[in-house]
């Protein structure tokens, strides 16, 4: 579980990124922040893993207060991906995946190994290993980035924007892939985006923000398409201007409920705890 305690975050220049923000993540659950650009979105993940760290309150993970953790220690057991993907261009697909357990003091032998296994679970061809990362196609390159997120193992998977950049068929795909790693991996997933509409397929839990990281609403997407807490929330999900005339879809995985185009809207899901 991670927690924010009341967290405040002010830059040298005086701006006030994230304003007294207290939010619960449940373990094994995916919580997604979103809101538009400039709300705070990418400084809260960051506080997580130390890159950004807060002017008062503090973030704790499993009851620990992160700011008595070892930055580069915390770093290396906390996945991280980007919107970019930030791979390192001249390394192979194979090196780039394995470079954090490398540097952890795996073996070059077993990093590679399980490197391997990563492409596997990301549904990257194997053959794609010894080429460097201008080589790949966005969606390919945004695997990577996942494989490499994974790579530790670790219990928490930041993720900030990961599918902004690819196109929307490419997106989906991604999206449908992240669903289910996270049924079979279970990990505690904070995830970034200003699409709802991807807020509502991928969260357990939805936090909408406003300026300064306020929270507007949280809940499950379907509390919250449900009842939309304010005209804020309800423009953002776009109830107020009759995008969404909704209706829900039997899956394999469970109700879905589909909009107007026929996108996802969101799953009905339990309420979440806290
Ligand atoms: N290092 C910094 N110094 C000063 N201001 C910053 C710094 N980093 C972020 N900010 C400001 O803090 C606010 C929140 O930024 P943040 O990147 O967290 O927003 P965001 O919701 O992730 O936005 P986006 O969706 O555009 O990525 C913005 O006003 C931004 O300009």
């Amino acid at each position: 579980m991670i927690e924010f305690r009341d967290v405040s975050k002010q830059f040298p220049d005086g701006t006030t990124a994230v304003e007294r923000f207290s939010l619960i993540l449940p373990a094994h659950k995916t919580t997604v922040l979103v809101g538009s650009s400039g709300s705070g979105k990418t400084t809260l993940l960051r506080m997580i893993n130390r890159m950004v760290d807060p002017t008062t309150g503090a973030v704790e993970i499993d009851g620990e207060d992160v700011s008595r953790v070892d930055a580069v220690q915390l770093r290396r057991r906390i996945g991280y991906v980007l919107q970019n993907s930030g791979l390192l261009p001249h390394r192979k697909v194979l090196d780039n995946i394995a470079t954090v357990p490398l540097l952890s003091g795996t073996t070059k032998r077993q990093a590679r190994a399980r490197a391997l296994e990563l492409m596997d679970t990301v549904g990257l061809d194997r053959s794609l290993a010894d080429r460097y990362p201008s080589q790949l196609s966005g969606g390919q390159q945004q695997r990577v980035g996942v494989a490499r997120g994974l790579a530790v193992d670790p219990n928490i998977l930041l993720m900030d924007e990961p599918f902004g950049a690819v196109d929307p068929i490419v997106r989906a795909d991604l999206q449908r892939e992240l669903l289910r790693l996270q049924r079979e991996l279970g990990k505690t997933v904070v995830f970034v985006t200003h699409d709802i509409d991807e807020a509502f397929l991928l969260g357990d839990q939805v936090v909408i923000l406003e300026a300064a990281a306020r929270i507007a609403q949280r809940g499950t997407p379907a509390e919250i398409l449900a009842s939309p807490a304010n005209d804020f929330v309800a423009d953002f999900v776009g109830t107020n201007r009759g995008k969404r005339r909704l209706t829900l879809q039997q899956t394999p995985g469970g109700p879905i409920l589909i909009d107007a185009d026929g996108r996802p809207a969101g799953v009905l899901a339990e309420p979440t705890a806290g």
